[in-house]
């Protein structure tokens, strides 16, 4: 037996209101559904017209849901169409066009307008608020034919505003009523600091000033302040915070105060009516941002389709200003009194800031400038009001500690409902199911399929926790040109800009080369350390934060989040004193298991994060790097030192080169095999450079690798000397160090370049060797082992080892 199905009325065709829907749709609601929307355009994404106004994008790109997104679903649209009156006994809408539309259920979504300064003035020409694509329109419109503009309000809309304008040529003025701009997202500190950047990029700024009439004929002409100064301006957009749409719910008897009245399920005070979005008021709170208006869509969806659902309990904000260069971040509670506990750091040299509020000992707020690396984990943690730990600490402070392990955490622990993407209201389920049913791999493909990234692109880190998360070591962050989704510039060109532009950290770089993700990604970051790293040797300041956690740690995590300890032991050869001391530490400190691994050497697996220090202290060992993008080991035969038939002394040679070249920092991790005969005991042909030894001499191998994608080596060249050998493979590991890609394994960098390529430079052309040669030389000289100077650094150790209070 079939049903008649229910109609569903939708007033508003913006983002709250058709994010409902999408919710809806996705969860099989049945409803014959009629949207009326005042504006002449399919659902776009408002918070990107800040970019079209910036001009990096256009309004075709800010669409969400064209034209035939609403046929297909079978959806009714009227644009250019308002709703004047709704008449709840009869369950029929009004609208100005004289359509009368019939509801079984009605949503209402008419979000908010600016509030207009009730001033002398106002209605003059060429003042306009900034809300829709009209104004947006109106504003470039202005900036073609006006040169002085003034933008009322310090808030996130007027700053932003005041960027897209002077990036169209204007001469802006920011006119601010408080002396701290942001100041209902930022404390003293970070407004100071924003407002000295945004001065840098061209904005001036009328502070503590009170406009009390816009002046001017038929146009205004500038604004006169309760000081009695004034400014000269011909454009004026007015930027003072919004006012819920309300009226037409208000005259048709819905409880109405700042915005419409909702419950917990967003049902307005008339039965059948709900309410979405920056209309309602929802526990006295009326809100300004997207993240929350998803939250609430999601329950309103569930609830009209039947689903269970936990109620709307209110929603924890944070925001982040979307102007390049420009990294500023709030969640919370930003303001501190006596009830928080403070962790603030603040670096005037590098302008970055950092302040967490916790309540007893939960994070309930947090500001950032600067450096937003942390901006999607802490919303995470302000949100879900997380217990502070040493470990979010490290990660959040910049000491970077377990922070990819804290956060990889944090993605397994939220709940399938958890909004990732506040700007486009996609679920963490809706992510995995497009990983897993999609079989998606990147965040390219994610942002394609679900939206998530889509827009201000702060939701990134969290989208690629989630793909690490679900993938493994599956995971790669798509196949575009650019290096990461960040950037559309490949290694080469950053590194050649590097070089050209003398970009000195990974900031400049983004900064500089324009990075759509201010703050870089778990790709980018760790790419951009290492090639500043291997070109400036002596200069560049090593960025920890921008290293994965093991590296960090100078130990591998394990999955019950122990750590493994492996010392140097050169060439495979260790003697009995340090098998000794080795034995000694592992029981003193309970060490689970140990080890032979495949490149000869001890793992000692199981070590406790607080122990690590005092187990490489008691060890008294190099640290082997089993964990870092460097030489790991060098595998040797017996050689000729022992074996009948070993016409070379691999062992000796192994030693040599494993001392020579460790702990260099290269694009991949790196193995060498020595062999004292071709019967090639040691398996020379995995390696990376693999090394076989005969009666006049060696041959040099390069290109081997064992692992998930096997490859055998290619031979480079044959040397009579000792000396050379090891001239060739330092000419051969700067070459790789300069040209690879980071993460290039040699298998793939021999590939792509050619081994007659690699020949001609290292072998045939021995000027360029003798330079690649300096310049290795020159690089090992600025190299320290990692675990000697943690060892040496007790403020380091005791925040990444041990549980101390950490020095602020
Ligand atoms: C320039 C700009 C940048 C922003 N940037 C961000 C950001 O970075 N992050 C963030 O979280 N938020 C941002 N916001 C805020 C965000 O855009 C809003 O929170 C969000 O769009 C509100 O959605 P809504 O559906 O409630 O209202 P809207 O998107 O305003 O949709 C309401 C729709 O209803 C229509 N309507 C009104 N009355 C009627 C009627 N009587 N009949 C028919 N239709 C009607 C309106 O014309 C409008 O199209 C930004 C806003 C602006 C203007
Ligand atoms: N990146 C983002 O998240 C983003 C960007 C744009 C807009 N928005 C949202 O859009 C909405 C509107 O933004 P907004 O900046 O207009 O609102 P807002 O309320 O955040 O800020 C308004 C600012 O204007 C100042 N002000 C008030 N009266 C003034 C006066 N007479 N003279 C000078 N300054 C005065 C206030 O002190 C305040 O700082 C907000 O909800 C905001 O959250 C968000
Ligand atoms: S490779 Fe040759 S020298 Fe080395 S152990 Fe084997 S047989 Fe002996
Ligand atoms: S949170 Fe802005 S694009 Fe996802």
């Amino acid at each position: 037996m079939s049903t008649a199905r229910e109609k569903l009325v939708v007033v508003g065709n913006g983002m709250a209101g058709i994010g409902t829907l999408e919710q809806m749709i996705k969860l099989g609601g049945h409803y014959d559904i009629e949207i009326i929307g005042s504006e002449p355009h399919p659902n776009y994404n408002r918070i990107m017209l800040s970019y079209v106004l910036e001009g990096t994008k256009t309004i075709d790109d800010i669409i969400l849901n064209d034209w035939s997104w609403y046929e297909q679903n079978g959806i009714q649209l009227h644009t250019g169409t308002a709703v004047t009156r709704i008449d709840a006994e009869d369950r029929k809408v009004h609208t100005d066009t004289g359509l009368v539309i019939s509801y079984d259920k009605l949503i209402i979504a008419t979000g908010s307008k600016p509030f207009m300064l009730p001033i002398p003035g106002i209605d003059k020409e060429g003042v306009v608020g900034f809300r829709d694509i009209a104004d947006c329109h109106r504003m470039m419109e202005a900036a073609a034919s006006y040169d002085k503009a003034a933008v009322i309000g310090g808030g996130l809309l007027g700053l932003e505003a005041a960027k897209g304008l002077v990036n169209l040529g204007m001469d802006v003025t920011v006119v601010h009523l408080m002396d701290d701009l942001m100041e209902r997202q930022l404390d003293h500190p970070a407004s100071a600091m924003l407002q000295a950047e945004l001065e840098r990029q061209g904005i001036k700024f009328a502070m503590g000033k009170q406009t009390v009439e816009l002046t001017g004929e038929q146009r205004v002409n500038g604004l006169l302040f309760k000081d009695g100064s004034r400014l000269d301006a011909d454009f004026v957009v007015m930027a003072v915070g919004i006012q819920p749409n309300t009226a037409v719910a208000a005259g048709s008897g819905m409880a109405v105060n700042r915005g419409i009245i909702v419950d917990d399920y967003m049902q307005t005070s008339l039965p059948g009516v709900y309410a979405v979005g920056e209309c309602v008021e929802h526990r006295g709170v009326c809100y300004g941002l997207v993240a929350p208006l998803f939250e609430q869509g999601l329950v309103l969806a569930k609830h009209l389709c039947s689903v269970d659902t936990k109620p709307y309990e209110g929603s924890v904000v944070s925001t982040k200003l979307k102007i390049s260069g420009v990294d500023v971040f709030s969640a919370g509670e930003f303001i501190e009194t006596g009830e928080h506990t403070v962790i603030s750091a603040k670096d005037d040299w590098k302008r970055t800031y950092k302040k967490v509020l916790l309540r007893g000992n939960q994070i309930v707020g947090a500001v950032l400038f600067g450096d937003v690396t942390e901006s999607a984990n802490l919303q995470k943690l302000v949100r879900q009001q997380a217990e502070m730990n040493d470990e979010i600490y490290a990660s959040i402070m910049g000491t970077g500690c377990c922070g990819g392990g804290a956060k990889a955490a944090s993605v397994e622990t939220m709940s399938d409902d958890e909004i990732v993407c506040g700007c486009n209201g996609v679920t963490k389920q809706a992510i995995v199911q497009a990983i897993t049913e999609q079989g998606l791999s990147s965040v390219e493909e994610i942002k394609a399929c679900t939206g998530a990234t889509r827009s201000c692109g702060g939701c990134k880190p969290v989208v690629e926790d989630i793909l690490k998360f679900v993938l493994g070591d599956g995971f790669a962050a798509g196949a575009q040109k650019g290096i990461c989704t960040c950037t559309t510039l490949n290694r080469d060109e950053i590194v050649a800009e590097i070089k050209a532009k003398g970009l000195q950290s990974i900031r400049e770089v983004m900064h500089v080369l324009g990075w759509s993700q201010p703050e870089g990604c778990s790709k980018c970051r760790p790419a951009l350390n290492y090639y500043l790293g291997m070109i400036y040797p002596e200069t560049y300041e090593d960025e920890a934060e921008s290293r994965f956690v093991n590296e960090r740690m100078s130990a591998n995590i394990q999955k019950d989040g122990t750590f493994t300890v492996v010392p140097r032991m050169y060439g495979g050869v260790t003697t009995p004193e340090d098998l000794k001391r080795i034995a000694d530490v592992s029981l003193k400190y309970d060490v689970k298991v140990v080890k032979v691994t495949g490149g000869q050497r001890l793992d000692l697996i199981g070590v406790k994060k607080e122990d690590l220090p005092k187990v490489w202290e008691e060890l008294d060992m190099p640290s082997g790097y089993a964990y870092a993008k460097s030489l790991r080991t060098v595998k040797t035969c017996v050689g000729s030192q022992f074996c009948r038939f070993g016409t070379q002394d691999s062992m000796g040679m192994g030693a040599r080169l494993e001392r020579k070249f460790e702990r260099l920092d290269l694009p991949a991790k790196f193995k060498f095999a020595v062999n004292g005969c071709p019967r090639n005991c040691a398996e020379s042909c995995t390696k990376d450079i693999g090394i076989v030894g005969n009666d006049g001499g060696w041959e040099i191998f390069i290109g081997g690798n064992g692992g998930i994608k096997a490859r055998l080596v290619d031979s480079l060249c044959k040397v009579k000397f000792d000396d050379e050998l090891v001239e060739i493979c330092g000419a051969v590991m700067q070459l790789y160090r300069e040209t690879a890609n980071y993460l290039e394994r040699t298998s793939e960098w021999v590939e792509r370049m050619g081994i007659d390529t690699i020949r001609a430079q290292i072998v045939e052309d021995t000027e360029n060797r003798k330079a690649l040669l300096e310049r290795i030389e020159f690089a090992l000289t600025q190299v320290e082992d990692p675990w000697k100077k943690l060892l040496r650094d007790p403020q380091k150790r005791g925040l990444l080892f041990e549980h101390k209070e950490p020095a602020i």
